[in-house]
């Protein structure tokens, strides 16, 4: 990184302690800036937190006498990484990750805003007392932006004016579970409770993301090995959580999801579909909904596109998530319906818990906590497992970027484009690194993140939140100066 000084004038500085950039009017430039409009070779000129120009090279005439340039040279400058879903556990279960490392660890790899999940934390998210207890636990201690799902439960989906209340204090949209989340507080949601939500969501115009997977009667279909199936391998993990989980719940989502369509009862309304992982027919009923015109998108993971079911060791429950990580072809497949478009977007879903509940000595995959650790690795997984697939620059934007913020709403962030938050990435495609003991992890527990071990490439150099560098090689910013959104 080349700064060029500041001569004849003294900039208005932000407070230094926001920022390890002391400037509030400066220039970013590089060879490979994305934009909505392509990559390009220029400059985008920041002010006060918010993007006022992007110049390519070409018509790019600065006094350097008078400005302030950070040049990246070759490296990637992109905008920040949205993640619509993680689990920051706070307040309530902060021994498990926190606003303070989660976003120390979303900075350290490239995430400039993140959308807390309403469970895990202790109380979920679930009403607007509760919305406030979030707020309030974020506030001066988040390095990056945070937004928040509230909870769709049964007892607020029985109840409009609660509901009402909870989408009046802000939350971006609401989150449901179709089978148990494994949170006491956090009790599942049927088809008919969505179909009761669907017409207050349309009012409000937010989204619902669904956990989409029910409960099948499996009996008989778990296959016992010399009578006891080996709990230590991931297979007999696989045999708890078939695909046809994922298949019924999206049967009966695409049922409720016609509604949205224009002229329907919920018109306004949108469905989410969080981490998909069936390739298969899960997919391709989705597909079929969306080419119907239902207001309907999909994610998936990193996880279920870096790892394969038949390569995870037995016993290593840093790989347990629900729904779990399918075979090999399945995940060529998720691939394919990425770079095709059939899959909208990527998230984190960030789900970690104490070691000890991962049961990493006994390495129970049936017992043990499912969720995987991943937060800080979100950009470097996608991009060394992606570009085996031809992945470009402006496919990591779109994924990461553009198509989150639409979801969450966030008008103002997702693109470097004129007017908006300058929420940068700035990283380096060919730098590879290990994700060994002397690697500077920020999430709570590197031990349970299934990528310790790793070797990656896209080393992220620098993140800048409104603005503010909060992120430079190693080192955050001295003070937690991002902020809560809440819908206006
Ligand atoms: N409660 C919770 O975070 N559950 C998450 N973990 C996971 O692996 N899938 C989930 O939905
Ligand atoms: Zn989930
Ligand atoms: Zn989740």
């Amino acid at each position: 990184m080349i700064l060029k000084k500041v001569y004849g004038f003294i900039p208005q500085l932000p407070s230094s302690d926001c920022s390890l950039l002391p400037h509030n009017h400066y220039w970013i430039a590089s060879k490979y800036i994305v934009t909505p409009n392509g990559t390009i070779s220029g400059a985008v000129e920041i002010k006060e937190g918010i993007i006022i120009s992007v110049v390519a090279e070409e018509n790019w005439h600065v006094n350097s006498w008078f400005t302030t340039v950070v040049n990246y040279g070759e490296s990637v400058v992109m905008p920040g990484f949205i993640d619509v879903h993680a689990h920051l556990d706070d307040p309530g279960r902060s021994e498990w990750e926190g606003f303070p490392s989660g976003t120390k660890a979303a900075a350290a790899g490239g995430v400039t805003t993140l959308v807390d999940m309403p469970l895990n934390s202790a109380p979920s998210t679930v009403s607007e007392e509760t919305l406030k207890l979030k707020v309030q636990a974020a506030e001066g201690r988040v390095y990056v932006d945070v937004g928040f799902w509230g909870g769709l439960v049964p007892e607020n989906a029985e109840n409009a004016s609660s509901l009402e209340r909870l989408l009046n204090a802000g939350v971006l949209g609401l989150k449901s579970f179709m089978v148990p989340s494994g949170i006491n507080d956090f009790p599942m949601t049927t088809a008919s409770h969505i179909k009761e939500a669907l017409p207050t969501l349309a009012r409000y115009k937010r989204p619902l993301l669904v956990h989409a997977e029910v409960l099948l009667d499996l009996d008989g279909k778990v296959e016992l090995e010399d009578g006891v199936e080996n709990a230590r391998s991931y297979s007999t993990y696989l045999k708890t959580r078939p695909a046809s989980m994922e298949e019924a719940a999206i049967n009966q989502l695409i049922t409720l999801s016609k509604d949205t369509r224009a002229g329907g009862s919920a018109e306004g309304a949108h469905l989410h579909i969080v981490h998909l992982s069936d390739a298969r027919t899960s997919l391709n009923l989705i597909k079929e909904a969306k080419q119907r015109g239902d207001s309907l998108t999909v994610e998936t993971c990193p996880h279920y596109l870096a790892f394969a079911a038949e390569d995870i060791p037995d016993g290593d429950t840093r790989f347990k998530c629900a729904p779990p990580i399918r075979d090999a072809a399945n995940k060529d497949k998720l691939w394919d319906a990425l770079l095709d478009g059939d899959i909208d977007m990527l998230s984190s879903d960030h789900s970690p818990s104490v070691p000890e509940m991962k049961l990493l000595d006994e390495g129970d995959f049936l017992k043990a906590w499912g969720g995987i650790s991943s937060l800080q690795f979100v950009l470097p997984a996608t991009w060394t497992h992606g570009r085996k697939y031809g992945v470009t620059f402006e496919q990591l934007a779109s994924w990461w970027s553009e198509k989150p913020a639409k979801l969450a709403g966030l008008t103002t962030k997702g693109a470097i484009a004129v007017g908006n938050q300058a929420d940068i990435v700035v990283w380096e495609p060919d730098m590879e690194f290990d994700l060994d003991n002397d690697y500077p992890v920020h999430i709570k527990h590197p031990s349970i993140s299934a990528y310790m071990g790793s070797r990656l490439s896209g080393k992220v150099l620098a993140t800048f939140v409104r603005g503010n560098l909060v992120y430079k090689e190693g080192n955050h910013a001295s003070q937690a100066c991002a902020l809560p959104i809440l819908h206006r």
